[in-house]
């Protein structure tokens, strides 16, 4: 399984003021025992801003833009480091990747942060990701880790996103002010009913409470991949969650993630078009085979890689959808050759499909 934590900054102080070692050395042990047992993890983690203000000895609390970032700047580095010494004890190669909306906005750099993120996992490290909190537009972030860490589950397209935090899970109200709330174990749709159950904005350190966790269950939900909001001191929660058990509150997937990105691509608008060879245009059709080079004759407009694109037949009927692997200048020079050649015509070479099977849609 593909799986993105997410520790939120009440985990990694377990109720403290500063980072808890002990903690994150628990987390990590589980980290690299899912990690043992084959799967991928990709951690989504907070704490930049209060590992800066313990690092600078506890300054009284000013919550102006610039000393937040001073704070996140002074902290990043600091968590980070407490990150490597810590999964190093593991054997666990970890890798910084700072984010922000603009990387999930823009269309290049969202394949350029994958493919970052996808080579970390092939080679065994562990992406270590937070928001770039120094440098980022407040009006141009993700704003929370909770929101960060679906749109990294959309964009690795995992299998499983896991928000640890230091509630049990979704309770009917907040537990901190109704003492007779009960944990909810399964959410089958994100309903206003589910909205209602999220209290204000959670503890004193945290950002969001149980709204942005919420909001990050939509999100990733509906994009295929089921969450799971539990609480980040239950002894080896990530193993044991990844062996079935059931911990927290589990929010159930709205259907494939094949599916739901299919009808991602049918609502985009096609950036321009291919035309095929009457083969490779009853391959497609009938098949829903990938589209290899090989088979294109023509390419018209102008795109970039993983923009969707129609696939014309010969007569210029639209035969599917798809997004390209392939930018329209690297078609034009790719068209009716063999995928053997990419490589050699291109000087790089992101696979043998123009459209990869999975990217595409029948008409
Ligand atoms: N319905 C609810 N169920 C559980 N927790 C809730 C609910 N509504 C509000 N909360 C609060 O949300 C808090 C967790 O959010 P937050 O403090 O932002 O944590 P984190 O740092 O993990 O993101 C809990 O401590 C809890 O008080
Ligand atoms: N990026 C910020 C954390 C933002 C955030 O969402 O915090 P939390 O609610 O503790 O997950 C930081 O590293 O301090």
């Amino acid at each position: 399984m593909r799986v993105v934590l997410k520790l939120g900054t009440s985990v990694l102080t377990a109720g403290t003021d500063r980072l808890h070692r002990p903690r994150m050395v628990d987390l990590i042990r589980t980290l690299a025992a899912a990690r043992e047992a084959g799967h991928e993890v990709v951690l989504v983690t907070s704490g930049a801003v209060l590992a800066g203000w313990e690092a600078l000895g506890f300054p009284p609390r000013d919550r102006t833009l610039a000393e937040k970032q001073l704070l996140a700047a002074v902290g990043q580095g600091r968590l980070m480091h407490t990150y490597a010494q810590l999964a190093d004890l593991y054997g666990l190669p970890v890798a910084q990747v700072l984010l922000t909306a603009d990387d999930f906005r823009d269309r290049t750099r969202y394949l350029n942060a994958r493919t970052t993120l996808d080579t970390c996992l092939a080679r065994g490290v562990m992406p270590v990701i937070n928001e770039n909190d120094a440098v980022a537009l407040e009006q141009l972030k993700v704003g929370d880790n909770d929101t960060l860490s679906a749109f990294v589950a959309n964009l690795v397209e995992a299998d499983l996103l896991v928000i640890l935090t230091d509630a049990p899970g979704l309770y009917t109200a907040d537990p901190r002010r109704d003492p007779t709330a009960t944990l909810i174990p399964v959410v089958e749709r994100v309903t206003p009913e589910v909205w209602a159950r999220a209290g204000g904005a959670g503890s004193h350190r945290g950002t969001g409470g149980m709204h942005t966790k919420i909001q990050a269950a939509e999100i990733a939900t509906r994009a295929g991949t089921p969450v799971v909001i539990a609480p980040g001191d239950a002894r080896d929660v990530l193993t044991r969650l990844l062996a079935g058990e059931s911990i927290g509150t589990r929010f159930l997937a709205a259907g494939s993630r094949l599916e739901a990105r299919k009808r991602w691509i049918l609502a985009e608008i096609a950036a321009g078009s291919v035309t095929l060879d009457a083969g490779a245009a009853r391959a497609v059709s009938e098949r829903g085979a990938s589209l290899l080079p090989a088979g294109i004759t023509g390419v018209q407009g102008r795109f970039g890689r993983g923009h969707t694109i129609r696939i014309l037949a010969p007569d210029g009927t639209e035969l599917a959808r798809g997004l390209t692997r392939y930018a329209s200048a690297d078609l034009l020079k790719l068209a009716g050759q063999h995928s053997s050649a990419t490589e050699g015509l291109l000087g790089y070479t992101y696979g043998p499909e123009a459209v990869h099977r999975d990217d595409l849609v029948r008409l």
